[in-house]
């Protein structure tokens, strides 16, 4: 398994600062390597935060040449405010010039897969995997993640059915204990398929899980400690996040 590498920042600014900075570097350098990227959002705080400095500093991105798909989403209407890919638009993808057949945005709930999320998470995988090179899931440069007080991320939460899937790359959840209750999300063995992935953790309420999950808790009960990547994988804290860290 790749190396666990620790970051702490002074302050949340300064953490989706110095990670903003860090996703232009990957992505600029994947796309001189191989003439394209191809990264997973995540929604939240430092998520959206994050994609928001990218827009107030987007170096030398190739906007044209990079597929952007959602580790989850929240299972409602196109346009709701509370849909993570409407929140990375406003912060970002609105902003750039972004090829729109490499968006992989996950279905809406007002959709041909209206009051289906198990469809819309089979759906999804069908992208995933049209856009893998024959296998079922591309191989991310980047998977970003935030994760809650109670170490979920994605939308996996801490004992789960989703958090415990082993097969499938992307799986519906209808009782979700943070609201909405509806979302569609990349399970752990998709977020694995991540070359590198990066969970960026501000504030004290995160301290607890955050030690849990660098420590090695079961995935089952802190799923953040299952999310790793093949080359590496990222703890980018601030102070507070990292507060309860040995040492
Ligand atoms: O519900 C969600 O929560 C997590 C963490 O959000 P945060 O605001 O506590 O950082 C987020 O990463 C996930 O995408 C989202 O759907």
């Amino acid at each position: 398994m790749s190396d666990i590498h620790v970051e702490v920042h002074p302050d949340t600014d300064t953490l989706v600062t110095r990670a903003a900075e860090r996703f232009v570097a990957t992505v600029v350098a994947a796309q001189k390597d191989r003439g394209t990227a191809s990264v997973v959002l995540t929604g939240g705080g430092t998520g959206i935060g994050l994609l928001e400095k990218v827009r107030e500093n987007p170096g030398d991105i190739d906007w044209r040449a990079i597929d952007i798909y959602w580790g989850d989403e929240r299972f409602l209407p196109a346009g709701d405010p509370e849909r993570n890919d409407v929140q990375a638009r406003a912060a970002l993808l609105d902003h750039v010039d972004v090829d729109p057949d490499r968006v992989h945005t996950m279905p809406v709930a007002d959709g041909i897969y209206e009051n289906d999320p198990e469809a819309a998470a089979v759906a999804y995988a069908q992208v995933l995997g049209a856009h893998a090179d024959g296998k079922q899931v591309p191989v991310f440069d980047v998977h970003l993640l935030g994760m809650g007080g109670e170490g979920h991320v994605n939308s996996l939460f801490p004992d789960t059915d989703a958090v415990r899937e082993e097969h499938r790359f992307v799986v519906a959840v209808t009782d979700s204990p943070k609201p909405p209750p509806v979302r569609v999300t990349l399970t752990l063995p998709a977020v694995r398929h991540a070359d590198e992935v990066w969970l960026v953790v501000a504030g004290d309420a995160k301290a607890e899980a955050v030690a849990a999950a660098i420590a090695g808790a079961p995935p089952v009960e802190i799923p953040a400690s299952g999310a790793r990547g093949l080359s590496a994988t990222r703890w980018l804290l601030d102070t507070s996040a990292a507060s309860r860290l040995p040492g």
